[in-house]
């Protein structure tokens, strides 16, 4: 794996939905040039075959990082956080031409000097999003390739727009859309894109390498988030004696259901948190996360912000930089330091998932693992990255990779808390959601994944609703929503 590939977790952002749904075109962005899109043989990339006539490569890249491999096109979409494009933020916009704004809607004279040779559109996953672009610019030149049909109906499509300039690819945009409920909407007419033109020939932006150099000298005000907000009625309707006992049985059910090695280096302990840890944790995400350095939503300097509130422990954490910093790039603020208790659960979750490898069939005389610790080697952390998820939250599929080399390069894991809500949980090799693997991660699980499963692509693509246990709420006042906190050695 190159350097360029093990940058960063990459998010998915929202993109900005058409306030009606539709795909609306304007007739000059119809049948503009853009003639076929085709998936190669495995499916997975399609490719604009020639620019529009009359209009040249844009070359908008804001935001996006330059590949040194043409065939990083696909794979290093992982490491790039995705983000709305500037475009996205206009409004009434629509995706298909978010692709024609990127890639034919200025006007040039002489379409030779275009900067750019190729443009492709890469799908990861689900074909609709190309299916979307070949209906929307009408293909007239169609290869046998082509898609016309979406060829799944999960409900995730993601996708890439990239653009190859000379031999580098650059990443336009990267995005997730939701099939059915989230029409993602990024026209924008050609009228407004030549006001961009002397922006867009500038040299693509180079990706800050510290935070001082992100934030030059300016600070923000942070709102902060509260997970626990006072709840507006002082009558606490008590539970009945009933449903405290069901929640006790579905927890025992739960807790026999017992602990599972999910591939090597990865084990899930389920409800390893006990009620009083988990009510404890809330208390002490909550104080913290209301002070100096607490819970924000994270976001990038072109404004678009990720699907979650944050807070880092330890270190800092910067989406837009994918380093840690011992001070927050947007306010100053320095993080928090761990909580010994939160340490401690950290230590017995490592020390429970040798347990388990000790006694599983993957630690048998035949394996090559002869201590478990080589399997999950012993982790301290410095580092604590608290997310909020709001019943709407995700997170897409990522690497965490922004650890030092010798954290990365020793395995050592990442232990990651669930609290509250439950979180559709995929991981795999691949940052392929369809490949994926999916688990249910629920209130007081906790999941541990180093040594071969280290670098494994995870991602939450939601929350379920409602799923939380009560006395999180009754005794905690936590939202509704999820709380989960991966605990790192830098
Ligand atoms: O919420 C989760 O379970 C995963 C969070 C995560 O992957 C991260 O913060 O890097
Ligand atoms: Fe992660």
């Amino acid at each position: 794996m190159n350097q360029n590939q093990r940058r960063g977790r990459g998010w998915f952002s929202n993109l900005q939905r058409s306030p009606s749904g539709s795909n609306s075109e304007s007739p000059n962005q119809q049948n503009q040039g853009i003639t076929s899109i085709s998936a190669n043989s495995k499916g997975r990339s399609s490719y604009i075959k020639r620019p529009l006539k009359g209009w040249s490569s844009m070359g908008v890249v804001e935001g996006s990082g330059s590949r040194n491999s043409q065939d990083a096109s696909i794979v290093d979409t992982c490491d790039e956080r995705s983000r709305p494009s500037p475009m996205g933020r206009s409004p009434g916009t629509t995706l298909s031409n978010f692709a024609v704004r990127h890639n034919v809607c200025a006007p040039v004279d002489d379409t030779s000097s275009m900067p750019f040779e190729v443009c492709s559109v890469t799908t990861i996953g689900p074909f609709e999003i190309a299916q979307d672009i070949v209906m929307l610019h009408s293909s007239s030149d169609s290869s046998e390739n082509e898609i016309t049909q979406p060829m799944k109906t999960s409900p995730w499509k993601e996708y890439s727009l990239n653009m190859r300039v000379k031999t580098q690819t650059r990443i336009l945009h990267h995005g997730k859309l939701h099939h059915g409920q989230d029409e993602v909407s990024l026209h924008e007419s050609p009228e407004h894109c030549t006001d961009r033109i002397p922006q867009a020939r500038k040299a693509s932006p180079k990706r800050e390498s510290s935070c001082s150099d992100h934030v030059v000298g300016k600070t923000q005000t942070i709102t902060t988030f509260d997970i626990c907000p006072k709840k507006h009625s002082t009558v606490v309707l008590k539970r009945s004696l009933l449903e405290t006992n069901k929640e006790k049985r579905k927890d025992i059910e739960r807790s026999m259901q017992g602990h599972v090695i999910l591939r090597p280096g990865m084990v899930l302990l389920r409800n390893f948190i006990t009620h009083a840890d988990q009510i404890n944790i809330v208390k002490k995400c909550r104080e913290l996360g209301v002070g100096h350095g607490g819970f924000y939503q994270p976001g990038y300097s072109d404004g678009a912000k990720l699907s979650l509130q944050m807070m880092c422990l330890g270190k800092s954490w910067d989406p837009q930089t994918k380093s840690y910093e011992e001070s927050r790039c947007i306010d100053g603020a320095k993080p928090p330091t761990i909580p010994d208790t939160f340490k401690k659960l950290v230590g017995e979750a490592i020390h429970a998932s040798h347990a388990i490898i000790r006694g599983s069939t993957f630690f048998s005389r035949k394996s090559s693992i002869r201590n478990p610790a080589d399997a999950i080697p012993w982790m301290e952390p410095d580092v604590c990255i608290v997310n909020f998820y709001a019943q709407s939250g995700k997170l897409g599929l990522h690497q965490d990779v922004d650890e030092s080399q010798e954290s990365l390069k020793n395995g050592l894991p990442v232990v990651s808390f669930s609290i509250g809500d439950s979180a559709e949980f995929l991981y795999g090799d691949d940052r392929d959601a369809d490949k994926a693997e999916k688990v249910e991660l629920k209130s007081g699980d906790v999941l541990v994944f180093g040594g071969k499963s280290r670098l494994i692509f995870h991602g939450v693509p939601s929350i379920v609703k409602d799923s939380a246990p009560r006395f999180l709420a009754d005794e905690a006042d936590l939202r509704p929503g999820r709380l989960n906190l991966t605990f790192r050695k830098y």
